[in-house]
């Protein structure tokens, strides 16, 4: 395996995480029936790090709970339980002036630019609302100075600064998004299905403008998306989520080359090898029936429903996810595959 993926630069000394989530849970209210109260575990248990200038992908299936991950960093939801550090500092914790700035310090760039981009507001006014938000530069002019130079970092000409949402391709809007996330200065970027809703071709163009700005600015990315091929590309690290948990982590290009737990190995090959001459041969791992509710989630592993090695030990309680360097899978049949860290945990 090799040890530097392609994204980004920050090359180097190993350094403490940018952002470390630890044992993040979000449970939303559900419908009540009589006194009872029932609850939807959107996020169980969820624990990563993020180096800075490096990118951790987070894959799964839509309802996983990768847009609630998101969205609990940059506290747009509020966390039932858990721990988020940016640079050391308590996120969840933060009030008043120590709050603002780490709003400053975490972007996010949103799958759908038109839905994102105020339509009455110029492409300017829209880079230049952060910096007038967190008084950055001196005045109007030096912010203006300071739009033109963003557009000019995101690949769009200094005449979009009058342009209208509706006036720009989807490209061009997302590369305004962009431009208004740098706008604050930001350490760590959300990017949650940033280019999904996207041509492939200009897909293509954004995900390597967002790579290039990495190893330019030294950004940090959570980058978050249900396409496999995208997280790949993207991705230093990876998460892989099925109904709220953690399924697995690794290193990229080792948990693509071997996935550990049975839902990654069915999610992988559930995508279409662009080489024919292996594509025929290829096995694909069916699984059955839906994803469980989130009201009403399986006990032991969450996966055990569907899964194609299911055994009576998966019924069990799984241990807590843990963040770790290593490609660990939170499965008790794939043991084999796990980390000298895991297999301890499971011999005690
Ligand atoms: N505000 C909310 N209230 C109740 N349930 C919610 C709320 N937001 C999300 N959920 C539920 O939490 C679960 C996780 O949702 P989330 O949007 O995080 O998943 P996702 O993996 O990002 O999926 P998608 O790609 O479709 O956005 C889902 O079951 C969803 O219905």
């Amino acid at each position: 395996m090799s040890s530097e993926p392609g994204p980004g630069t920050a090359r180097g000394t190993r350094s403490e995480p940018l952002l470390d989530v630890r044992n993040l849970c979000v449970r939303f209210p559900g419908p009540r029936e009589g006194r009872h109260r029932s609850w939807v575990h959107a996020v169980e248990d969820v624990s990563f790090a993020v180096e800075r200038g490096r990118t951790l992908g987070l894959v799964g299936e839509s309802g996983s709970g990768k847009s609630t991950i998101g969205n609990a960093l940059t506290r747009l939801v509020k966390p039932t339980s858990g721990t988020v550090h940016l640079d050391g500092q308590d996120v969840l914790a933060a009030r008043g002036a120590a709050a603002r700035e780490l709003r400053r310090r975490i972007a996010m760039v949103f799958q759908d630019p038109y839905a994102s981009l105020d339509p009455r507001r110029t492409a300017g006014a829209t880079v230049r609302e952060p910096m007038d938000v967190h008084r950055m530069h001196s005045g109007r002019a030096g912010r203006n100075r300071r739009v033109a130079e963003l557009l000019d970092l995101v690949g769009l000409v200094p005449r979009t600064a009058a342009r209208y949402p509706h006036e720009l391709s989807g490209g061009q809007r997302q590369r305004v998004s962009i431009a208004r996330a740098l706008a604050a200065e930001p350490d760590l970027i959300v990017l949650d299905e940033s280019t999904a809703s996207l041509d492939v071709s200009v897909q293509a163009q954004i995900m390597n403008l967002l790579r290039e700005l990495q190893g330019e600015l030294g950004l940090t990315y959570l980058f978050v998306s249900h396409d496999l091929a995208a997280v790949e590309h993207m991705s230093h690290r990876v998460v892989v989520m099925y109904l709220g948990r953690l399924m697995e982590t690794g290193p990229t290009d080792h948990l693509y080359a071997r996935p550990a737990h049975p839902y990654t190995q069915a999610l992988m090959s559930a995508v279409p090898d662009t080489d024919p001459a292996t594509e025929k041969d290829r096995e694909r791992i069916l699984l059955g029936g839906d994803p469980p509710s989130p009201l009403d989630p399986p006990s032991g592993c969450v996966f055990r429903t569907r899964c194609p090695m299911a055994a009576d030990e998966c019924a069990e309680p799984v241990p807590q996810t843990t963040v770790s360097d290593n490609h660990v899978a939170w499965c008790v049949r794939t043991g084999d595959s796990l980390s000298p860290e895991r297999l301890r945990r499971f011999v005690h």
